[in-house]
């Protein structure tokens, strides 16, 4: 079933049209690379998808068009969306088990259960013993770890991901494309923007490449 379904979407920047009537479609479990060089709009789409700028044209998350609603569907279909910024954008004052929880607290969870199930992500990125440390405190590559556990935590539909391996060493690369898989397998869909596809990777993924303003469907 189709999980995103963009027709004549449109993005712009009051009137410098970045993504022009382009159509595609995302289904429910899918994984999918968005690339495309730098600067052609891969971002601007990932933000599109999360609601952070109003597209033109029609661009469904399930039933709710993102060109046409308010905030506070916003808001709901946000619940099931988990965001990797580039930027990472973690909380600085908060110790990254409360980071990783946040998706959590926001959705009212109890707090014992939300703490367990960040530890059991923070295990899974191999960040268990720094559990009481700030973001400051970490590495780039860690960080992103942190921002990668706190996507998944509420079990969201999709996960957006701007380029979430660039800049890291092999090792966090391969744990941050593992646990992507991992999500997949569970049925989340991935969204993964990068400026190439990856070499020597073993599942089956869809292809969306963005080049002159428009979003091609390559498989
Ligand atoms: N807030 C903004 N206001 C105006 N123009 C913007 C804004 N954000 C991005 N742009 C422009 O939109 C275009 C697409 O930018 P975007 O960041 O989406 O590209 P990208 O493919 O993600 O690039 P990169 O691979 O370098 O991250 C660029 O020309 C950029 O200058």
């Amino acid at each position: 079933m189709s999980l995103i379904k963009a027709n004549n979407l449109s993005i712009a920047y009051k009137n410098n049209e970045i993504i022009k009537d382009s159509n595609f479609t995302i289904n429910d479990g899918d994984f999918v690379f968005l690339t495309g060089i730098s600067g052609s709009g891969k971002t601007s789409l990932i933000k599109s998808i999360y609601g952070e700028i109003k597209p033109r044209g029609e661009l469904f998350l399930g039933p709710y068009n993102l060109a046409k609603i308010n905030k506070s569907t916003l808001s709901k279909i946000r619940k099931r969306l988990g965001i990797v910024f580039q930027d990472y954008k973690l909380i600085p004052e908060w110790n990254i088990l409360k980071n990783v929880m946040l998706p959590l607290i926001i959705l009212g969870y109890d707090k014992k259960a939300s703490q367990q199930k960040a530890i059991e992500l923070l295990k899974k990125v191999k960040l268990s013993h720094k559990i009481d440390r700030f973001p400051a405190e970490l590495s780039g590559g860690e960080q992103q770890r942190v921002a990668i556990a706190r996507a998944l935590i509420h079990n969201p539909a999709l996960i957006l991901a701007d380029e979430p391996i660039s800049g890291l060493d092999e090792f966090s690369a391969s744990l941050v494309m593992d646990l992507f898989i991992m999500a997949n397998k569970l049925g989340i869909a991935v969204l993964i923007a990068s400026h190439s596809l990856p070499q020597d990777f073993n599942i089956q993924y869809r292809h969306l490449h963005i080049e002159k303003g428009k979003v091609y469907e390559l498989s």
